[in-house]
C-alpha cells in the first residue's frame, strides 16, 4: 500500500456519504468474541487497519474467523492457544494497535489468565492502563509487570470474584475490559464512575443477548451479577460518530453540500450542538444529517461575549477525538475559540503544519491552541505534511481538500487505521485526492 495522499484542494463537494461501522466499537465488540466458544456473528465492521489486525491478532491465538462478507464476520473462539499470548510475535502484534488490550478482559473471565504487552494506538501522550489494572486486581487478579519490555502478566488463581470498585477515572477501554472481566465473576460487581459512551452501551446490550446480567447501562454506575457462561449472539456495530464528526468539518470547510446517511444520530450526544457552536448549520433529517453549503459560519461566543472554549470531557461531554477537527474548521471561521485538549498532552503539535497553510493559530501549551478564525479572507495553501494521528491525518486532509493549490500528506497509514476507503469515498464526493 502506498502510503501518501496527494490532493488538490479548492473542489466543492456534493452528494451523500455512509459513515463506517464503529471504529472503537468494534476493538471491544471483537474482543468480546473470546468470552464464549459459541459462534458470535458480527457486522458492520468497518474494513480498516486497526480492526483488521485485532480480528488477525484472534486468527492467531486460535479463534476460528469465518468473514461472510466485507463487512461481516463469524467468530468462534471454542480453542485458544494461551501460550501463543507469551510470544515475541504476539508482544508485536499487539503493538499496532491499542484495542489489543481489551483481549485480557475475556481472557481472565474464560482461564483465569491474560497477558497485556505494551498496546499501540496513536501516540498522543501518556496512556496508562492503571484503571485497567487496578479494576482487576480488585476482582482478585494478581500481576507481574515486567519492566524491560512493558509486559503484564495476569493471573487469577482463585478464580475472580465481584466487588464494589469506583474507578479513578472513567477509561474506555478499561471500562470495557473490567465489564467483560467481570461478566462470570462470582457475585456482584459494581463499577461506579465507569465510562459510559454508546461504545460500552453497545458492548453491555451484546453481554446481555449472550446471557450476562448487567444493569446500569448507560449510567456511570454499573452493577454486573455474574453468570457461569456465556452463549453466541448477533451484534451489529453503530456508525461510527467521529467519522461523522470528520464529515459535518469537512462540508464546513469546504464549502459543500452533503448529506450524512444514516448516521445513528440518537447516539450523538452532544456532537452536532459542538458544531452548531462554530456557526455551522445542519439539520438531522431522520436518521440523516443534512449540511448545506454555506459560504461562512460565525463561530459563538459564551452568553457574556468571551471567547468560546470547546474542550474534551468524558461521555456524555464532547469526545477528544474530534477536537483536532473542530480546530481545522475553526481556521477558516469568522471569530476565535479556545481549544482545550484535557485528556492529552500531545495532540495539539500538528497545529504546526496549519500555521504553514496560513492560519493563525496561538499555541499557548500542550493542551491549548487559541485559533483565530481568517474568515475565508483568504485560503489555506497547499503544502506537503505528514500525518501524525488518526484524527490530525483527518484534519489535515480536510485542511488540504480545502486550501488553494496541491498537498501531499504523507504517513497515511495514520488514516488508514480509523477511516475506511476514505479516498475512494471522497473523490466519489467530487474530491481531488489520490493515493501516490
Ligand atoms: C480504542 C479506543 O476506544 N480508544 C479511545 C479510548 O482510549 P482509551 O480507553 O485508551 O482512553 P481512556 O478513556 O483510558 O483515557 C484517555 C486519556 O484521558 C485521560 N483521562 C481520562 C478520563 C478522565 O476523566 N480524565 C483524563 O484525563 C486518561 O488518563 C488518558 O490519558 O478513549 C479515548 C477517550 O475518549 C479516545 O480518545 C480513544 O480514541
Ligand atoms: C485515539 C484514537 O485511537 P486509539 O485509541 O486506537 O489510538 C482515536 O480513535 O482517535
Amino acid at each position: 500500500m502506498s502510503s501518501a495522499f496527494e490532493v488538490r484542494g479548492g473542489n466543492r463537494l456534493k452528494g451523500d456519504i455512509v459513515p463506517q461501522g464503529a471504529k472503537n466499537e468494534a476493538l471491544q465488540i471483537i474482543s468480546a468474541v473470546l468470552l464464549t466458544p459459541e459462534k458470535v456473528t458480527i457486522s458492520n465492521i468497518p474494513d480498516i487497519l486497526d480492526v483488521n489486525l485485532l480480528i488477525e491478532l484472534l486468527a492467531d491465538i486460535g479463534v476460528a474467523v469465518n468473514r461472510v462478507s466485507r463487512d461481516t464476520c463469524e467468530f468462534t473462539a471454542a480453542n485458544i492457544d494461551m501460550a501463543y499470548l507469551q510470544s515475541a510475535e504476539f508482544k508485536k502484534k499487539s503493538g499496532r494497535l491499542r484495542g489489543s488490550v481489551m483481549i485480557a478482559g475475556p481472557l481472565l473471565a474464560r482461564y483465569g489468565k491474560a497477558y497485556i504487552p505494551k498496546p499501540g494506538g496513536d501516540k498522543i501522550g501518556r496512556r496508562r492502563l492503571d484503571t485497567h489494572i487496578i479494576g482487576f486486581e480488585k476482582l482478585g487478579v494478581q500481576f507481574v509487570y515486567d519492566t524491560d519490555d512493558n509486559f503484564f502478566r495476569l493471573e487469577a488463581a482463585d478464580g475472580l470474584k465481584g466487588t464494589y470498585m469506583l474507578l479513578d477515572e472513567p477509561s474506555v477501554t478499561g471500562t470495557a475490559n473490567i465489564v467483560m472481566a467481570a461478566v462470570m465473576a462470582k457475585g456482584t460487581t459494581t463499577i461506579y464512575n465507569a465510562a459510559c459512551e454508546p461504545y460500552i452501551q453497545q458492548l453491555c446490550k451484546m453481554l446481555n443477548s449472550m446471557g450476562a446480567n448487567i444493569s446500569g447501562v448507560g449510567s456511570n454506575l454499573i452493577t454486573i451479577e455474574g453468570v457461569t457462561s456465556l452463549k453466541g449472539c448477533s451484534h451489529a456495530m453503530l456508525p461510527d460518530m467521529i467519522e461523522i464528526g470528520s464529515f459535518i468539518g469537512l462540508a464546513a470547510m469546504t464549502q459543500s453540500e452533503i448529506t450524512i446517511r444514516n448516521a445513528g444520530v440518537e447516539h450523538l450526544g452532544i456532537i452536532p450542538e459542538k458544531f452548531r457552536q462554530l456557526g455551522i448549520h445542519l439539520e438531522l433529517r431522520g436518521n440523516d444529517i443534512y449540511v448545506p453549503a454555506q459560504d461562512s459560519y460565525e463561530i459563538q461566543t459564551f452568553l457574556d461575549g468571551s471567547i468560546l472554549t470547546m474542550y474534551d470531557h468524558p461521555w456524555p461531554g464532547f469526545t477528544p477525538d474530534l477536537l483536532s477537527i473542530v480546530l481545522v474548521v475553526a481556521t477558516q471561521a469568522k471569530g476565535s475559540v479556545m481549544i482545550h485538549q484535557k485528556m492529552f498532552e500531545s495532540r495539539l503539535f500538528f497545529v504546526d503544519k496549519l500555521i504553514d497553510m496560513g492560519a493563525q493559530i496561538v499555541l499557548c501549551d500542550p493542551h491549548r491552541a487559541v485559533v483565530i478564525g481568517l474568515g475565508r479572507e483568504h485560503a489555506l495553501r497547499g503544502i506537503t505534511m505528514s500525518s501524525p494521528d488518526i484524527r490530525a491525518g483527518v484534519a489535515l486532509l480536510i485542511a488540504a481538500l480545502s486550501a488553494e493549490g496541491k498537498s501531499t500528506i504523507q504517513n497515511i497509514e495514520q488514516i488508514d487505521r480509523g477511516y475506511q476507503y476514505i479516498d475512494e469515498r471522497l473523490r466519489r464526493l467530487g474530491a481531488d485526492i489520490k493515493r501516490v
